[in-house]
């Protein structure tokens, strides 16, 4: 049977990902889209300043833009998708959690909350068991999951294929996608012909979130996995895909060879929005690149290439959509696993 879904914040860049995402999809009907009060009252084809390069779907474009409040959603909705400003979402969410809804968002607030799953679902489902504590901590009858960043999701993949020679340090420099910084985040006199050797707070991010992911949860609180991370990350005129270079130490030695199996080998999910293979692993030294790989697997499947020894372990490229996989796409995923598992 179809759950039915709505998406907060559905006329932005990533809520427009969302939309493209969810047409056709198998189990999840689109029946509610909120956005700002300056939106509130039109219909979606008004509101929205469409930039995605596939057309609105009709019955899309035809639909209200509600306000962003419990109030105006419709209880038939099962699960909520949030692609809000973290500022706002920080406002809004707990009112839908209270209301009772089921939220998979892509808000960076909350992603570090003790009692917060942040979850992948090829990486670490089980967090997801975070909701009963969730629960009976903060009195909501609904559940909250967060996704990561667009910059972590893209290594934590194959960082978790490298963990069983035992991930020791990780240094990681970042070449990012202006659409990461959203479609007014950048000015084309800023990014043409340049590159710009800072994000603000995206190496926090990069930091905490990869180690609470690869974390251990013993049914009550995940155990940051002990790993040192550092992270340098910068912005280059791609338009999406962001591209890494991961300088891993690990404990036990570890051939390019036994990397490249580990990382070609590590398991895939079972979900509808899931690649067959989660990490794509290339021969030719000169790929992963982002216009030409990050659509892989619908823009789902991560790409790593130029695996090579060092001195304490291995060097290697890794590769992402970061508005898909690192974005919208890894909120659907994560919904989907909230279906498979029984939370709606
Ligand atoms: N851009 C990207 O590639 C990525 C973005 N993210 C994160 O996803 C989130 C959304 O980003 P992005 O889509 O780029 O942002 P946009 O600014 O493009 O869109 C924001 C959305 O939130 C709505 N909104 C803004 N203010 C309010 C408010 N006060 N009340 C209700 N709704 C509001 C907007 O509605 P309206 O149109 O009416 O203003 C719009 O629908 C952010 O947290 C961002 O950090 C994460 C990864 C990648
Ligand atoms: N900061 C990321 C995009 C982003 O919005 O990340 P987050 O989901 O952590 O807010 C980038 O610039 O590419």
């Amino acid at each position: 049977m179809a759950v039915q879904v709505g998406i907060l914040g559905a006329t932005g860049a990533v809520g427009q990902r969302f939309i493209q995402l969810l047409d056709d999809h198998p189990t999840f009907e689109l029946a509610a889209v909120t956005a700002s009060e300056s939106s509130a009252g039109k219909t979606y084809g008004e509101a929205a300043k469409w930039r995605v390069n596939t057309p609105i779907p009709d019955d899309v474009a035809s639909m209200e833009v509600t306000r962003t409040t419990p109030e105006a959603v419709s209880d038939d909705v099962d699960l909520l998708f949030s692609s809000l400003p973290s500022s706002v979402a920080a406002e809004v969410e707990p009112d839908f959690l209270d209301a009772g809804y089921v939220v998979s968002s892509n808000s960076s607030n909350d992603r570090m909350a003790p009692d917060v799953p942040l979850t992948i679902p090829e990486i670490n489902p089980g967090h997801l068991d975070l909701i009963e504590v969730q629960r009976d901590e903060r009195g909501w009858d609904g559940a909250l999951v967060k996704n990561p960043n667009c910059s972590t999701i893209t290594m934590v993949p194959t960082l978790a294929a490298l963990d069983q020679f035992g991930l020791d340090r990780v240094h990681v420099t970042t070449l990012q996608a202006v659409s990461g910084a959203g479609y007014d985040g950048v000015t084309s006199m800023e990014i043409i012909d340049n590159a710009i050797p800072h994000i603000g707070g995206e190496e926090e991010k990069m930091e905490t979130e990869s180690r609470k992911l690869l974390g251990s949860f013993d049914g009550a609180e995940v155990a940051l996995h002990d790993a040192e991370v550092n992270a340098s990350c910068n912005r280059i005129p791609t338009l999406d895909g962001h591209l890494e270079s991961v300088f891993a130490d690990l404990e036990e030695d570890a051939s390019p060879e036994d990397v490249a199996a580990a990382m070609r080998e590590y398991p895939g999910v079972d979900l509808p929005s899931a690649p067959e293979q989660l990490i794509h692993v290339f021969e030719d030294n000169y790929r992963p690149q982002p216009r030409l790989d990050r659509d892989r697997g619908d823009g789902m499947q991560i790409s790593a290439g130029a695996i090579q020894a060092t001195e304490g372990g291995v060097k290697y490229n890794c590769l992402a959509h970061n508005t898909i996989r690192g974005a919208a796409g890894a909120s659907v995923l994560n919904g989907e696993l909230l279906v498979e598992e029984g939370w709606i």
